[in-house]
This record gives structure tokens, C-alpha cells and sequence, in this order.
């Protein structure tokens, strides 16, 4: 079955993709006659190019059997030994983070590729230009993405707040024989919070916040509806200046462009409160990290909670990461079970529809 975006779904029901069919099934039995009077389970599965199965970049073993009703799965490995024969099969090519490397080579070897269906939001491992130059089409996940991801930065945020991994190391250490510690956190509670980027994952952020009673500014290219910004209780800040001057927590959320790249830098922070602290949950490139090591030094900023740095994972002797002010977490913002399933769901939906000529849920235009 595949989860296909109901306002979608009567142009959908009206081709014979099999995996339409077979969802309907599951709903009622009249869809399940409809998929057997079609004979679509005899159609050859259109090709899908995958890094690998397991490990960290491929598909998740417990995937496979629900890619399989869909697509022809067909590892990196598995078409590098056979490229002549795979090479005219391969519709689209299944992108996790950032693996397999989509460059020129790849694009010319597959003739008949129509999609790269990006699992996850971020695009910026993409080289969208070139891709599209090819007349092949580039998707995203961002609905999957948005509520682990927000939780991320919850949960950083807190953990920063409430000194969480110190406290941890406190209570497991071999050396600890009483609890007294010698310093405290700070409520996030009634606090401020700024985020930058108000997209999805931002506007989920805030969502959370407001249950924490927290006073929510924003920075965006666009301004949010006047009923949405009320709806999380959250400010507009035109300058971004005005909310690093505001915050207590400045959280990042916003995509990877030539626009964000070092979005914070040294001025940046300086403007921001002695007492505040960064998480960063979009990309490690839109911190100029030189700064951010000084400014954690110098007293400039109180703390960092970083989810994603750059590169990843930094190098071992990286100052960032002998800093007692800092948090760092492995890019986990989607590492959740029911994240990484949306996350197949959704890109199964996108390359149907592309393959299908239906209107598709999720394509990143080149700017
Ligand atoms: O871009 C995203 O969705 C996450 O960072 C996972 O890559």
C-alpha cells in the first residue's frame, strides 16, 4: 500500500499503477476486483536506482518488501556490474542523504531516468542544475521530516537549557558518590525563542514552544498568515538583527542555499544575548563555525546545541568538540522509526507521480 495525499487522489485512482490499486484493497474489496481485472501485477516494475540495502546511506531492510510492490529495486552495486542491461530500466534513483552521488557520469549513463527522489528535505548534496539539465525532475520529503525534526530541536533546546549531558555524565561517572552539583540550568519556560525559517519544520517548532508558554519571534523570507502567526502565538521579525538581539534561544532552521551559507557568522552573534543559546537543526554550513568556537570561548554566547555541523562528523580535534558549552548530536533529526517510514512513503508517492504524469506532491524547482 502507499499512502497517496488525498487531494490527489482521484487523479490517482484514475491510472493503473499498481500500487494504487493495491491500496485501495486494503480499503475495500471493490478496489482489490478493479487491480485483478486490470492485470497490473503482470506490468514489469519500473527500475529504481538504490545505494545499497541496510547500512547507514540504504534503504532500510524492513522497507524492502513495500519498495518491491512498487519499484524494481536495483542496488549501485548490482548496476555497476551490469550496466548495460540496468542502465535502460532505471526510472529514478532513491537519494538518502547523500548517497548514491548523483554527478554528470551517473546522469549520462541513464537514459531513461525521470526522477531523483530525495529522502529528506534538504537538497543541498543535490547539484539541481545539472539534474534538471537532464530533463529529470528532483523531489523532496518535507512533510515526513517536519515533526521529528522539530523535536530535535526541542529536545536540544532543553537539553542545553537543562545541561542535560553534564547532568548525565555526573550520574553515570565511576568517580560520582553523591549528587551535588556545583551549577544550574534555566527554564525554557516564558522564555524567548527565535527561530529562523519558518518553514514546516519551524512552524512545527513553534508549535511545541507555545506549550512551553515561550515568547515566539520568527524570521522568514516570507511572513506567515496573519491566522497562522496567531495560531502559535509567534512575531515577525522583518530583521533578523532584531531577534538575535531578542532571543534567549536562536534556533536554525532554515535550507542550505548560497543565501544561508554562514548566515551566522561573528557579527551574528555578537548581537545575540551573553546569556543565549544557538541549536542549529538545518545544516552545519549556515554557522561560520570558526565564529561560533570563539564566540563559546569568549563568553559572547552561553551555549551551542548542534545537531548538524560541517562537515560530519568533525574532525576528532575539532575545538568544538572539547567546548563544555556545547551539545552535539549525529544529524539524528529524522532518526525515528515512523520519520524514515513517511520519509520511503513520501518519495514512493513523488516517483509514481512523476513516472505517472500525475501531479506531484513534492518537486524542488532550481531556483
Ligand atoms: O534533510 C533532511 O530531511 C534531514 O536532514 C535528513 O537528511
Amino acid at each position: 500500500w502507499v499512502k497517496v495525499s488525498s487531494k490527489h487522489w482521484s487523479q490517482w485512482a484514475k491510472t493503473n499503477i499498481t500500487c494504487v490499486q493495491s491500496y485501495r484493497t486494503e480499503q475495500n474489496s471493490t478496489g482489490g476486483a478493479a487491480y485483478q481485472a486490470k492485470g497490473m501485477g503482470e506490468k514489469e516494475l519500473p527500475g529504481v536506482l538504490i545505494c545499497e540495502i541496510g547500512g547507514a546511506f540504504g534503504v532500510l531492510e524492513s522497507h524492502v518488501e513495500f519498495l518491491k510492490k512498487h519499484f524494481n529495486l536495483i542496488t549501485l552495486r548490482e548496476f555497476h556490474r551490469n550496466k548495460d542491461e540496468l542502465c535502460e530500466k532505471i526510472k529514478s534513483i532513491f537519494v538518502f542523504e547523500c548517497r548514491p552521488l548523483i554527478d554528470r557520469e551517473l546522469l549520462e549513463s541513464l537514459p531513461s531516468l525521470k526522477v531523483v527522489a530525495n529522502s529528506g528535505v534538504g537538497v543541498n548534496h543535490l547539484d539541481l542544475k545539472l539534474i534538471s539539465s537532464f530533463g529529470v525532475k528532483v523531489t523532496n520529503t518535507p512533510h515526513a521530516v517536519s515533526d521529528s525534526t522539530a523535536d530535535i530541536g526541542m529536545a536540544l533546546m532543553l537539553a542545553s537549557a537543562r545541561r542535560l549531558v553534564e547532568g548525565c555524565h555526573i550520574a553515570t561517572s565511576p568517580d560520582t558518590t553523591h549528587f551535588a552539583v556545583d551549577w544550574l540550568g534555566v527554564e525554557v519556560t516564558r522564555a524567548t525563542l527565535g527561530i529562523i525559517g519558518m518553514g514546516s519544520i519551524g512552524y512545527k517548532v513553534a508549535k511545541r514552544a507555545k506549550a512551553f508558554d515561550m515568547n515566539i519571534l520568527y524570521h522568514n523570507r516570507n511572513r506567515r498568515k496573519e491566522e497562522e502567526e496567531q495560531a502559535v502565538g509567534a512575531t515577525y521579525c522583518r530583521n533578523i538583527e532584531d531577534l538575535l538581539q531578542e532571543s534567549d534561544f536562536v534556533m536554525l532552521v532554515v535550507n542550505l542555499t548560497p543565501e544561508t551559507h554562514k548566515l551566522i557568522g561573528k557579527r551574528e552573534l555578537q548581537l545575540m544575548k551573553p546569556t543565549a543559546t544557538l541549536i542549529n537543526i538545518c545544516r552545519g554550513a549556515v554557522v561560520d563555525q570558526d565564529a561560533l568556537v570563539e564566540a563559546l570561548k569568549n563568553g559572547v554566547i552561553k551555549a551551542a546545541a548542534l545537531d548538524v555541523t560541517h562537515p560530519e562528523p568533525l574532525p576528532r580535534d575539532h575545538p568544538l568538540l572539547q567546548l563544555k558549552n556545547v551539545i552535539i548530536t549525529p544529524h539524528i533529526g529524522t532518526a525515528t522509526v515512523q520519520a524514515l517510514l513517511m520519509m520511503t512513503e513520501e518519495a514512493v508517492e513523488n516517483i509514481q507521480a512523476v513516472l505517472n504524469d500525475l501531479p506531484i506532491p513534492s518537486e524542488v524547482i532550481p531556483q
